[in-house]
């Protein structure tokens, strides 16, 4: 059952925040939340890996590097030290990096309080396992309830104030059942309210947590496509059919594909793909434009999930015999000096398939695979 069916729409509203929150990370993201949570008079500790930023954050309520010109709710204070931040939350929020996760999440072992439930916030796939974000805490925090936000949310725009909404998904025990009130998750949802910011709630982590990690790849596609000097059409197939690799992925580990259908697959996609706001979009263009890598961000070292998670992406969707086309073809480019415009120009002339592709076939072999779609579903 699902937890909205069960639980009704008015539940986050009646259940209570939480009073003492770590946000860990102190990049655009985690300080945009961090300020939000603030709104409504929750205490915020926020731990930053480098202590100039945290002590930036407490002598000036801005941090000018991450998050400029936002004037930071004066609840905020920061620190680079973890038992600081932590000993006295009621809940955290992990906000660093995908690449850093496990090891932030591994120094964080022996000074969280036991029981205190995490949402992670990071966008990714592990490299080499595989795994998701929820499940690298699962392995490195063990005993506490876990839950991923995600979907549209640019750290300015949110900090800003603009009208916001995002999916926070967490898995339900029989405890959460029977007291949803009580749940990680309608008290998450809380303590982020403001009044233009909403979270919706889902049980679904693995399809929320895949389309978090799928948009970025695509939107470094939409990019490199806009750059090589190509429209609006084209961004919007590549949204369409990027939507279609990620509800395919998503579904083959056990995801639903309604969910990749709300804010945290086709609205975070749209977003991401829409703008060069977005990171990973402007990554895109200015390689399609014919820049290097090295001078993209004006040789900056910048966060660009969908650039180490094209690969992390594409082996889990090779191991799981899921066609991703468009990831395919991004990795390529960006870890195989594919040239952009001969990729791309391969992948518009891969064999006509079906529309919505068939999900029984993302499961068969490959051999079968390539039989049922030689027979059946390519047109000579
Ligand atoms: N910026 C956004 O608009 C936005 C929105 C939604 C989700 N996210 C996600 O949030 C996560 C963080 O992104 P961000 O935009 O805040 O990053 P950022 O580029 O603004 O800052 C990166 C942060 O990570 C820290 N960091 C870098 N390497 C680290 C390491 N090895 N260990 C610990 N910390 C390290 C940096 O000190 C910095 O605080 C990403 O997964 C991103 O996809 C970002
Ligand atoms: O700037 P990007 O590309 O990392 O995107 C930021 C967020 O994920 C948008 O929701």
């Amino acid at each position: 059952m699902k937890f909205d069916q069960l639980t009704g729409e008015s539940l986050p509203r009646s259940a209570h925040p939480y009073r003492r929150l770590a946000v860990i990370g102190a990049g655009a993201y985690g300080t945009a939340l961090a300020h939000v949570a603030a709104q409504d008079g929750t205490q915020v500790s926020l731990w930053s890996r480098r202590p100039e930023i945290a002590r930036l954050i407490n002598e000036t309520s801005q941090n000018a590097e991450y998050l400029p010109g936002v004037q930071l709710a004066a609840s905020i204070t920061a620190s680079d030290d973890l038992l600081t931040v932590l000993r006295d939350a009621d809940a955290v929020m992990l906000v660093v990096p995908s690449h850093a996760l496990r090891q932030t999440a591994r120094e964080m072992r022996a000074v969280l309080p036991p029981g205190i439930p995490i949402t992670v916030c990071a966008k990714g796939i592990e490299a080499g396992s595989g795994l998701l974000m929820s499940q690298i805490i699962e392995d490195e925090l063990p005993g506490h309830t876990v839950g991923a936000l995600s979907g549209p949310t640019f750290a300015k725009e949110l900090a800003a104030g603009h009208p916001s909404a995002a999916t926070l998904a967490f898995s339900f025990d029989q405890a959460d059942r029977l007291d949803p009130e009580n749940s990680a998750a309608a008290r998450m949802a809380v303590t982020l309210a403001t009044p233009a910011f909403r979270t919706y709630l889902s049980d679904d982590l693995v399809g929320v947590e895949i389309g978090g990690a799928v948009k970025n790849v695509i939107a470094i596609a939409c990019g490199m496509m806009r750059g090589a000097g190509f429209a609006e059409n084209t961004r919007a197939a590549l949204i369409a059919r990027g939507l279609d690799e990620m509800k395919a992925l998503a579904e083959a580990l056990g995801g639903r594909r309604e969910t990749v259908t709300g804010l945290s697959g086709i609205g975070d996609l749209t977003l991401t793909c829409s703008s060069t706001t977005s990171r990973n979009m402007s990554l895109g263009v200015q390689l399609g434009q014919g820049s290097v890598r090295s001078d993209c961000f004006g040789g900056k070292p910048t966060v660009v999930e969908g650039e180490a998670n094209a690969i992390s992406v594409t082996d889990l969707a090779r191991k799981l015999y899921v066609p991703m086309p468009i990831c395919e073809t991004v990795r390529g480019i960006l870890h195989d000096d594919q040239p952009i415009t001969e990729s791309f120009a391969r992948l518009w002339s891969e064999p006509i398939e079906s529309e919505p592709r068939a999900m029984s076939l993302t499961f068969a072999h490959p051999t079968a695979l390539a039989e049922i779609c030689t027979v059946e579903e390519r047109p000579r």
